[in-house]
């Protein structure tokens, strides 16, 4: 029997890594929806091979998926900006370009009722609980050396001895909010969101160590075998995706005379389309304007003299 766990089953195919579970999945499931990317993805498999284009799912970790792209094992994946930081590996993997969605902060917590506890210079010498260790271990690394210095330098000016504090940072798998209230840590770093988990816990950030978003990313050195023309069209129809999500087309008319002023509110990502109209001195115009600023562009579109204006909504479009 074949298995999809067998290199022959992949040999020639284009490998996307997509988050297995968790919060990006079900956005990845639409943007692969949007690319037009069909596959079926058997029961408890992890990889999917795709039917229309010679290509084939995996499914991992979000964790994971930096360190199968950079060592060049996929030739595209989606992840967290924050895993990539996290994985060390961001100098062997391409930010191809951000998704706009999964986007959270890592922030440092600690619990509100805490009093002593208000600053990240508080935490020197204390317990942290996080899933991001190696983010975790530097930034309270460079803290610590700061703090020392100071300290040194304040008891050498008294003429004494000062003990060097150290952070200590504890590994946790999940679950991280809970740490304070079980005793773990003295404080936590971990992803917001809406801020909800931080304050169900009575928590509350005092530090951000990085903003973050999911990203498709791809190998800094190529596998030999890549097939570049596959992964170009990928990113091309990922991105085409991902411009009409963000964008709606405005169609309005406008008097020759203000069509100036009109094009200036609408000047469309390359140039607005202007057509004349059978009606003596008026013009019809259609331009691209990003989603959140449609209202404000309508406003004024209407005070420059625009008439029957409208948007449409984009399904899919190549920019
Ligand atoms: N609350 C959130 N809001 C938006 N994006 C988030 C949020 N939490 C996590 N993310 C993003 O999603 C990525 C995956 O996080 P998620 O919690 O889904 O992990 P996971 O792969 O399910 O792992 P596990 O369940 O083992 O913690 C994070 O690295 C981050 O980029
Ligand atoms: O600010 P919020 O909107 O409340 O989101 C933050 C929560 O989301 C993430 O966990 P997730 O729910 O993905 O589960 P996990 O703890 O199992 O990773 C993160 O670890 C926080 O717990």
């Amino acid at each position: 029997m074949t298995t999809l766990f067998n290199k022959d089953a992949l040999q020639g195919r284009m490998l996307f890594a997509i988050p297995k579970k968790g919060r990006l999945y079900e956005k990845c499931l639409e943007l692969l929806s949007g690319a037009d990317i069909q596959f079926r993805r058997q029961n408890r498999l992890d990889v999917a091979l795709v039917m229309n284009h010679p290509m084939a799912l995996v499914f991992l970790p979000a964790a994971d998926i930096p360190r199968f792209v950079g060592e060049g094992n996929v030739d595209l994946g989606i992840t967290g900006q924050d895993m990539v930081v996290e994985s060390g590996l961001a100098d062997l993997v391409a930010e191809e370009m951000e998704l706009g969605f999964g986007k959270c902060k890592l922030q440092v917590q600690v619990p509100e009722v805490d009093e002593e506890l208000q600053t990240v210079e508080a935490l020197v010498g204390k317990k942290v609980a996080t899933s991001f260790d190696v983010l975790s271990r530097k930034y309270f690394g460079d803290l610590d050396a700061q703090v020392n210095e100071k300290r040194r330098r304040e008891a050498q000016a008294q003429g004494r001895e000062v003990e060097l504090l150290e952070t200590k940072i504890e590994y946790v798998g999940g679950s991280v909010e809970a740490a304070c209230a079980l005793g773990v840590a003295d404080g936590i770093v971990d992803l917001v969101e809406s801020g909800e988990t931080m304050r169900a816990c009575g928590l509350h950030a005092i530090a951000t160590l990085l903003s973050s978003q999911a990203v498709l990313i791809r190998p800094v050195t190529p596998h030999a075998r890549s097939n570049q023309a596959l992964i170009k069209l990928i990113v091309s129809r990922i991105r085409g995706v991902m411009a009409a999500a963000q964008y709606v087309l405005c169609q309005y008319n406008i008097h020759r005379s203000n069509l100036d002023a009109a094009l200036a509110i609408t000047p469309g990502r390359r140039a607005a389309t202007v057509s004349p109209l059978e009606d003596d001195g008026w013009s019809a115009v259609s331009a691209m304007v990003k989603k959140s600023e449609v209202a404000t562009v309508m406003d004024r579109l209407e005070e420059v003299g625009g008439k029957d204006i409208f948007t449409l909504a984009l399904d899919n479009c190549r920019t």
